[in-house]
């Protein structure tokens, strides 16, 4: 059996994380989509338990303390983290899994998990980035401007990340992260070679 890798995708807000994410997990049935607590309000489209377990500031606040979380960050004043057990439940089974996390969370799981894939999903242009959190209508004006401003920061700490894709068209970062997961699967170090003579 392979072994399951961490892949960390990274991105500021609206540069299409989620959008490409869904392609390459409807293409690649073994990996497995790690799904966060926040503390954020819901949006119309979110799902319990599908986009986010929504909790409360104080059940976040529990989860740190009792150790649930494998990282944890604040992001434009709410709660984001990666519950632990479902993490390593998947990897038992041998599957990848994919953290669609910020880069707070990112650079802690890189030094808990060294050999964890890093990706960071860049925008074309600072203009491009805005109108498509602004045409996905789903986030106010004011809240839009906050995570424009964060997105600045974010694109400045890519450099921490083994691959930045730079997502102007979807099929071509897809095709840019497929490549990415099939190098690294192919990597000896993850691939351990049992020949025998009698096989
Ligand atoms: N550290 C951390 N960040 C997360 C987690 N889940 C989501 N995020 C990040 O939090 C930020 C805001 O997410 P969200 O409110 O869903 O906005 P969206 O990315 O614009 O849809 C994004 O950068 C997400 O990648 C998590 O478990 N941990
Ligand atoms: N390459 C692209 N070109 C144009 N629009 C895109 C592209 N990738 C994503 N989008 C659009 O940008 C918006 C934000 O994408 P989304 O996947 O929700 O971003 P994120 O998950 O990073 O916040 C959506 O309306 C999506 O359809």
């Amino acid at each position: 059996m392979s072994q399951g890798r961490i892949i960390i995708v990274s991105g500021p807000s609206g540069v299409g994380k989620g959008t490409i994410l869904r392609t390459v997990m409807q293409q690649r049935e073994s990996l497995h989509y790690s799904v966060s607590a926040t503390s954020r309000p819901m949006r119309p489209e979110d799902r319990e338990g599908v986009s986010y377990y929504f909790v409360s500031r104080e059940r976040f606040e529990e989860m740190i303390a009792a150790g649930e979380l494998l990282e944890h960050a604040c992001y434009a004043g709410n709660y984001y983290g990666t519950p632990l057990r479902p993490v390593e439940e998947a990897l038992a089974r041998g599957e990848s899994v994919v953290l669609e996390i910020d880069v707070q969370g990112a650079l802690q799981v890189m030094q808990r998990r060294p050999d964890a894939i890093s990706v960071f999903i860049a925008p074309p242009s600072y203009a491009e980035l805005k109108r498509r959190l602004a045409g996905r209508g789903d986030t106010p004006p004011d809240i839009a401007a906050r995570r424009l401003h964060i997105a600045l920061e974010e694109c400045r700490q890519a450099k921490h990340y083994q691959y930045t894709i730079i997502n102007d068209s979807v099929g071509h970062a897809v095709q840019e992260l497929e490549a990415v997961l099939t190098a690294e699967a192919c990597r000896t170090s993850y691939r351990p070679l049992n020949l025998k003579e009698e096989d």
